[in-house]
């Protein structure tokens, strides 16, 4: 549910008729009817002509510019605020905990940290991130087109700079792998090149964090849309130190993936023509996101893989720098 916001129209003509009084009177009523409103992500009051979206499951109200866009909101039929999809995310998590674990013993050994973790630690339930740990994390996250080439980079920022590289595709390939109930809907997602629901993905990330023991994360391909990055932040309270974004055109990505040659179903010109069209529509406004906030670094990722790299390099070279 959102508030009733005056159309350009209504504003203009009550502007023209009312007087400043009856204006004034108006926005008291407002006032005097939300008045005591606060929005529940920032604790403000409620304003008269900024965009409110109300939760439909805890019925708390939100200032559109702490949670969604309204665009977005206009999309949706039900809005489930921050904390509401965190419940939903633990109750998937009950839910999907078994299928979950045997996932994670592949997903730990690609993150090479097995010898870190017991198989007793991985039956245990996740549980949530700790203050402390939060605190002392250093997240890059590395975006870009598909085929851009950000699992080449990740895997030379690893040797050299020592994160641990969290792939969300791979991620989702080993619940592919494993069997799950969850596994035949990532793949037909995959094949058709479109985003698979943020809260599973959310899921398999949150436990792949937790159980690395590892404090630098290479995020690769995720956040994907609008919807994964305002979870990351208020649900996984993840937010990047940095945002690596290798800048690509979309005949170099085209080839590169028809030529990749890994046996993926998405590879394909069809699925690779829509991969392209949702990168385009839902993962570069995320990246104007971040930029907004000054965290973005552009790299010429059409340059030979030396080439990027050594740019890459010195972007990460000044995160380490006190
Ligand atoms: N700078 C580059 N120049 C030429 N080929 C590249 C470059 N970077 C990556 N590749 C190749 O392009 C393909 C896609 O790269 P990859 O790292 O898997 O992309 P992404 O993870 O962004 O989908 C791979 O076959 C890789 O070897
Ligand atoms: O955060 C993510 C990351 C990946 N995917 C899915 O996984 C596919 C492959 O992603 P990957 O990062 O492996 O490859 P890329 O498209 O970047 O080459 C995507 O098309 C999506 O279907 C997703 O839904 N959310």
């Amino acid at each position: 549910m959102m508030n009733d916001l005056p159309t350009i129209l209504k504003l203009l003509s009550e502007q023209a008729a009312a007087s400043k009084d009856e204006e004034e009177g108006l926005e008291e009523e407002d006032e005097e009817e939300h008045g005591e409103t606060l929005c529940g992500a920032c604790g403000e009051n409620y304003a008269t002509y900024e965009f409110w979206i109300c939760c439909d499951m805890c019925e708390k109200w939100f200032h559109g510019k702490c949670i969604i866009t309204q665009a977005r909101a206009e999309h949706i039929k039900q809005y489930k605020c921050p904390s509401c999809t965190n419940e939903k995310l633990n109750s998937l998590n009950r839910v999907i905990k078994a299928p979950f674990v045997s996932t994670f013993a592949q997903v730990i050994a690609r993150c090479a940290v097995m010898e870190t973790t017991t198989r007793d630690e991985q039956l245990q339930a996740p549980k949530e991130l700790s203050e402390n740990f939060s605190n002392e994390r250093r997240i890059v996250y590395v975006l870009g087109g598909p085929g851009s080439g950000k699992g080449t980079q990740c895997s030379k920022i690893v040797q050299h700079f020592g994160f641990c590289h969290l792939n969300v595709g791979d991620l989702l390939q080993a619940e592919v792998e494993s069997g799950s109930e969850y596994g035949k809907m990532i793949q037909d997602l995959k094949k058709e090149g479109k985003l698979v629901p943020s809260d599973v993905v959310g899921k398999l990330l949150q436990q792949a964090m937790e159980r690395s023991n590892k404090k630098k994360f290479l995020i690769d391909g995720f956040p994907r849309n609008e919807e994964n990055r305002v979870l990351a932040e208020n649900v996984l309270k993840i937010e990047p130190d940095l945002v690596l974004f290798l800048d690509c055109s979309e005949g170099e990505m085209t080839r590169r993936l028809l030529n990749r040659n890994q046996g993926r179903v998405d590879d394909n010109i069809d699925t690779i023509k829509k991969r392209l069209k949702v990168y385009a529509e839902s993962t570069l406004p995320v990246i104007d996101y971040y930029c907004t906030k000054g965290k973005v670094r552009k790299i010429d990722g059409e340059k030979s893989i030396d080439e990027v790299f050594q740019e890459v390099k010195g972007v990460l070279e000044e995160l380490d720098k006190p």
